[in-house]
């Protein structure tokens, strides 16, 4: 991979409030044209990583670049081609849509065709001469989105974009995100403390806890943490459990069945054999895959929750 694929990349990037390290040397990597998934519990430290990465607030040690260039020394340069949504987006409420774009378009000093661009990007031509405080909420979160894509970003980060929206309203914002990737090559860093909103959208991930990054992957790596469990369903399977286990077989049993874990085909088909020897009818074999959502808990820690 060349230098010029990486849109963002931190060293070390470390931040402490007094005694607490809110992020812990974090090396974070996102390359161009992908939708890095910046994953964590509420508090692991997401949004003061991006806070830092926005220049909003200093980091106590570490280094970021952008595009290749450190944000201490060009700042003003690398956030003018930065778009970003950081919390609730501020807006006037008392404005109509098409207002609050102006203002900010001539803050940027971009053309006027840009508002009616993103107006349509974000599917709010209809309601742009509304009032923005009778927006819904996902209406409130695009024009924000909106707001963020006005300078014609060459990577857009969001934080925690879908928070408070039902699930129609965050079904709407993983498909803008996934349009602007698709259609318009922008990078995008998307954090959610929920896998869900990740897993069906990101190219990518980074989990966050505690301020540490304790994964960097793509998301299929992710997947392939899945350890696969076998379920078998058997007659008299209290009995059939400890017959097995008698002769050496690692199972348990749970519910109506016999787990095990790891089986490879061979050992699976030995298995039914013994049983089937045994008197015991087997009904069926399933593969169980972990759901994502317990590899996830596994590593950011069950205590902490979602
Ligand atoms: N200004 C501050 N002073 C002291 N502690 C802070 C400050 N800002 C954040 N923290 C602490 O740093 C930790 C990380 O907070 P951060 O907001 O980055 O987490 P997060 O992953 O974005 O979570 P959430 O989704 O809840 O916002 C938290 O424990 C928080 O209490």
């Amino acid at each position: 991979m060349s230098e010029t694929d990486i849109v963002v990349q931190t060293k070390g990037l470390t931040r402490c409030y007094q005694k607490f390290t809110a992020v812990d040397h974090v090396d974070l990597t996102i390359r161009r044209g992908e939708i890095y998934g910046f994953l964590g519990p509420n508090g692991a430290g997401k949004t003061t990583t991006i806070r830092m990465l926005l220049g909003l607030i200093r980091s106590t040690s570490g280094q970021v670049k952008i595009f290749g260039e450190s944000l201490e020394v060009k700042k003003k340069e690398i956030l003018r081609r930065v778009g970003s949504l950081v919390e609730s987006p501020s807006y006037y409420g008392h404005l109509t849509g098409q207002e609050n774009l102006e203002i900010a378009r001539r803050i940027l000093g971009v053309s006027p065709s840009n508002i009616e661009h993103v107006l349509e990007r974000v599917r709010l031509t209809n309601v742009a001469d509304k009032k923005v405080k009778q927006y819904s909420l996902g209406m409130k979160q695009r024009l924000g989105i909106a707001l963020a894509l006005l300078g014609n970003p060459e990577i857009l980060i969001l934080d925690e974009p879908t928070n408070g929206l039902d699930p129609g309203g965050m079904q709407e914002v993983r498909s803008l995100i996934q349009e602007l990737s698709k259609e318009q090559g922008v990078t995008i860093l998307v954090s959610s403390h929920l896998l869900s909103e990740i897993d069906q959208i990101a190219h990518r991930v980074g989990i966050i806890r505690r301020g540490k990054m304790i994964f960097q992957d793509r998301m299929e790596t992710l997947r392939e943490m899945s350890r696969p469990r076998m379920r078998l369903g058997v007659n008299r399977v209290e009995e059939a459990t400890r017959y097995l286990t008698k002769i050496g077989w690692s199972v348990s049993c749970e519910g109506e069945h016999i787990w095990s874990e790891g089986l490879t085909n061979q050992e699976t088909a030995t298995m039914v054999e013994t049983l089937v020897k045994g008197k015991f009818s087997v009904y069926r074999i399933e593969e169980v895959k972990q759901p994502l959502e317990e590899i996830f808990l596994g590593l950011t820690g069950k205590e902490e929750g979602l």
